[in-house]
């Protein structure tokens, strides 16, 4: 079993039984993507939607619940706190909090700097499938940036040896949002680049739009160049190289479609692109000015040059190279492409002799890459590692924009099975070269599919889906198509829902964090902020909002209910649920189980 270096080896991977929940029952664990839960409202898209399946987990119709509520009654002597949600005026439907709850999905409950920081897949899904709350690479950089320490590591001196004679380029994602980058740690390590000697410093650019709002490139763009603009002051060499928007040149994830990062390549390293501009302000202004289509996700790849029309920082041998995103999967690919000697993904023309440092190492177990500024959080003993311990067999799915979210991320940013014999990932091939609302239904049927037939199968005792509508079509924007993966999402469910009732098994169905249930920019008191036309300003980035949990299927034993002493759980608390539900005991460092489960009288 593939194992990481420095796992404490001595501590046993064995889990007590449970006592009151068996094993062997199939569980299907579904993680809805970006679907958070938030007041209805005309821009929640999750609201407005036609989701039947997602309305029965969290309400039951009242002649249901009427006979449900006596059982409680009957089991635990007292009424659970229900709510009454009157639909159309005729059917009455209640809650039903002892199978559906919500857990927190940001901030520090996931292991980011503070409450202010929405969640993200990266941090969510580590945390679902880790059952315990890290310090994230968000909070790493920021310590490693604080102290000085950055400076100190063997990353920074190995790229410092470039800086007598070569060009020091950073490149990543221009914006605050806090998913894959900060750009006040880009300018921290402006500043302490040049005093520990970088004398000429080129940045390359990816415009945002998707974590922070469509159009907030220019005012990321400006506050760059005063930066530079005052490094040049102190003699330093310092200008922005080359951009382009982050969906279509560099930040593609898990092999979805080299020419984002080919596109990325040409512009960065061949100083190379279909736009040339003295400067990337007029860049960035011009490309969204000129076309009324264009946004910051997708602002085509530009290059800045001199008054002679040459390329101001194409990446050349002797340079330092930096990609200063924290987080891992949109990174992975140009790691690769400036790391490794031979790839035949796309054609490179030129490989530089470079030395080159992630700001974090993007995957331990490639071991890339090679050279990193700050040390990864260590996520040790995921549930996915004690349960293949335990001979728990997992199916895990989704389509190629999410897959490493189910499989890489889940299992604490580790690629590979723990046990081949024991577990099987599959991806359903996204849609390339389209944005997400022109097919917001995207795969999601598909994938459910795949996770029915692999729990009617009888080979997995986890099966583990990732469904990506409502987030990769939330982050476009388009309310339309935002709803209409939502639909599908609730379809894709049902699919799963459905076999899981077939087998007598067992579901939960989660999300990572929120988005498709806030699709605008509001202001402090919560109303759309309207232009003098009365238009809204779509809000295209994730949320602080919480997710649902629910659990149940035929296979939930009978006495199993959410616990009611954790008002403040979170993601993380889902882990040990999912291995109490495997029929065993959680680990006792993880955080604890959301269930409890109740002797049923005879
Ligand atoms: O698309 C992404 O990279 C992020 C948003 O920046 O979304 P998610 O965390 O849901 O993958
Ligand atoms: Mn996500
Ligand atoms: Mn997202």
């Amino acid at each position: 079993m593939a194992r990481r270096p420095g796992a404490e080896e001595e501590r046993p991977w064995g889990l007590a039984e449970h006592g009151r929940l068996g094993k062997r029952k199939v569980v299907g664990v579904v993680v809805l993507d970006g679907w958070g839960e938030a007041p209805p409202d005309p821009f929640n898209c999750i609201h407005v939607a036609d989701t039947p399946t997602l309305d029965a987990l969290k309400k039951v119709p009242a002649s249901l619940f009427s006979s449900l509520t006596l059982l409680h009654r009957f089991r635990f002597g007292s009424y659970m706190r229900m709510e009454i949600l009157c639909l159309c005026g005729c059917m009455a439907w209640q809650g039903a909090p002892e199978r559906w709850r919500l857990i927190k999905a940001h901030g520090t409950a996931v292991g980011l700097p503070t409450d202010d920081d929405m969640g993200n897949s990266e941090v969510g899904h580590n945390a679902l499938g880790a059952g315990q709350i890290y310090a994230q690479g968000a909070k790493l950089v920021d310590l490693a940036l604080d102290s000085g320490k950055i400076y100190e590591g063997e990353g920074f001196k190995y790229i410092q040896q470039s800086f007598d004679t070569g060009t020091l380029h950073l490149i990543g994602l221009l914006s605050d949002g806090g998913v894959h980058s900060r750009i006040d740690q880009l300018q921290l390590l402006l500043k302490g680049a040049s005093e520990h000697g970088a004398k000429r410093i080129r940045v390359h650019i990816l415009t945002d739009g998707r974590d922070v709002l469509d159009g907030s490139s220019v005012t990321f763009v400006e506050t760059l160049e005063n930066d530079l603009a005052k490094l040049q002051e102190k003699g330093v060499d310092a200008r922005i190289a080359s951009g382009g928007g982050r969906m279509y040149v560099t930040m593609d994830r898990y092999e979805n479609d080299w020419q984002v990062v080919k596109r990325g390549w040409d512009a960065q390293v061949l100083g190379e692109a279909p736009h040339k501009f003295p400067s990337a302000l007029e860049a960035v202004k011009k490309l969204r000015d000129d076309d009324p289509k264009a946004n910051d996700q997708y602002l085509p790849p530009f290059v800045v040059v001199d008054e002679s029309g040459k390329p101001v920082g194409p990446i050349v041998d002797g340079d330092a190279v930096v990609t200063f995103n924290f987080r891992a999967d949109r990174m992975v690919m140009l790691a690769k492409a400036l790391e490794y000697e031979d790839l035949d993904k796309f054609d490179r023309v030129r490989f530089p002799r470079i030395r080159y440092a992630g700001m974090l190492q993007y995957d331990g177990e490639l071991k890339l890459p090679s050279h990193y500024l700050v040390a990864p959080p260590e996520i040790e003993r995921t549930s996915g590692e004690y349960l293949a311990h335990n001979g728990v067999r997992t199916y895990a799915c989704s389509e190629t924009v999410k897959f490493g979210h189910v499989t890489f991320f889940w299992n604490g940013n580790r690629s590979g099975y723990f046990n081949p014999n024991l577990e099987r990932y599959e991806e359903i091939p996204s849609d390339t070269g389209i944005p997400f609302n022109v097919q917001p239904r995207m795969k999601a049927v598909e994938v459910a599919e795949k996770a029915r037939d692999a729990i009617l199968s009888g080979k997995f005792d986890q099966v583990r889906v990732n469904i990506p509508n409502a987030d990769m079509v939330g982050h476009t924007g388009d309310l339309e198509a935002t709803i209409a993966g939502c639909k599908a999402a609730d379809e894709a469910v049902k699919i799963i829902l459905d076999a899981i009732e077939q087998v007598g098994g067992i579901f939960v169905v989660t999300a990572d964090h929120g988005n498709a249930e806030d699709m605008v920019k509001r202001d402090k008191s919560g109303k759309p902020i309207r232009d003098k036309d009365g238009n809204v300003q779509p809000l295209t980035s994730h949320t602080l909002n919480p997710v649902p949990i629910a659990i149940g299927g035929p296979g939930l034993a009978p006495g199993a209910t959410f616990r009611e002493d954790l008002p403040d759980a979170g993601l993380a608390n889902v882990a040990a649920t999912l291995i109490n539900l495997h029929g065993f005991e959680a680990p006792r460092h993880y955080e604890p189980t959301l269930i409890q489960v109740s002797p049923v009288p005879f």
